[in-house]
């Protein structure tokens, strides 16, 4: 039974790995399948992991009829078995619908991979769509860690060194601005309890050097006495 399955987790989590492993694990068995990406880091129409793997895909425009495209290659006689989606946040709601049809009337298998929320913590309109129609939703196992320690939940947007909670929901990661200077926009996974702080890496480290938040008890932090006058 061909399935809509949707593999989340945060950025950074192995999502991308995790698609080309399973396209070679299908296509080294004779399934044949199509690969498909959208803004991803490494430039138009590839899929690239951070370990180094890339593999040419699809570029998926809004356009993009899924329906209309698979359906075109199958009549035509070419082998559809499964499809394997990244980027899947960047994708409409009607062309995860399209995705879902796909699986139900022509038997394709969907793997979509992307992240549910961007850097406000909201839900992209795909990843929202997507959990509401996969027939699985599947978090990855590898989770990525704040720098506290704890597992990072949230995708924090990082411009020029500075967290912020505003601005466009799309923005690729790790590029410099159009000039090709600033603003840098990052990212930075956190565990929620940093995010709501708006204390990113280097915030933290910046609070801890401050004089400001230096212990106080005099216990702990006695004060020096002051230097004895000779003879006195
Ligand atoms: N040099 C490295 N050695 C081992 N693992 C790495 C290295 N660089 C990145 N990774 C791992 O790669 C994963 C991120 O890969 P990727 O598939 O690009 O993530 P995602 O698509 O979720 O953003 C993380 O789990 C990270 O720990
Ligand atoms: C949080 C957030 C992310 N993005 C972009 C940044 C990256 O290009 C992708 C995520 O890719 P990954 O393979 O999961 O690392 O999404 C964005 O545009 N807006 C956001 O709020």
């Amino acid at each position: 039974m061909a399935e809509l399955v949707f593999f989340t987790g945060t950025m950074d989590c192995g999502k991308s790995t995790l698609a080309l492993q399973m396209d070679h694990t299908h296509s080294t068995r004779g399934r044949a399948g199509l690969l498909f990406t959208k803004h991803d880091r490494s430039g138009e129409a590839v899929l690239s992991s951070r370990l180094g793997l890339t593999k040419s895909a699809l570029e998926v425009g809004d356009d993009l009829d899924f329906w209309d495209f698979v359906t075109a290659q199958v009549t035509t006689g070419r082998k559809v078995d499964y499809l394997i989606c990244d980027e899947a946040q960047f994708y409409t709601p009607d062309q995860v619908e399209q995705l879902a049809r796909l699986v139900d009337e022509m038997g394709v298998d969907v793997f979509a991979f992307g992240i549910t929320a961007d850097f406000r913590t909201e839900l992209f309109p795909g990843s929202r769509r997507l959990i509401e129609l996969a027939d699985r939703t599947q978090q990855l196992q590898v989770q990525a860690l704040c720098w506290c320690g704890k597992a990072a939940t949230v995708n924090a947007r990082v411009v020029d060194g500075v967290m912020v909670v505003e601005g466009e929901q799309v923005v690729v990661g790790d590029v410099a601005g159009p000039d090709g200077t600033t603003p840098l926009v990052e990212y930075e996974m956190l565990c929620r309890r940093h995010y709501m702080r708006r204390m990113n890496a280097s915030a933290a480290r910046a609070q801890a050097l401050s004089p400001d938040v230096l212990p106080f008890d005099l216990d702990l932090c006695p004060v020096p006495s002051p230097p004895r006058s000779p003879g006195g």
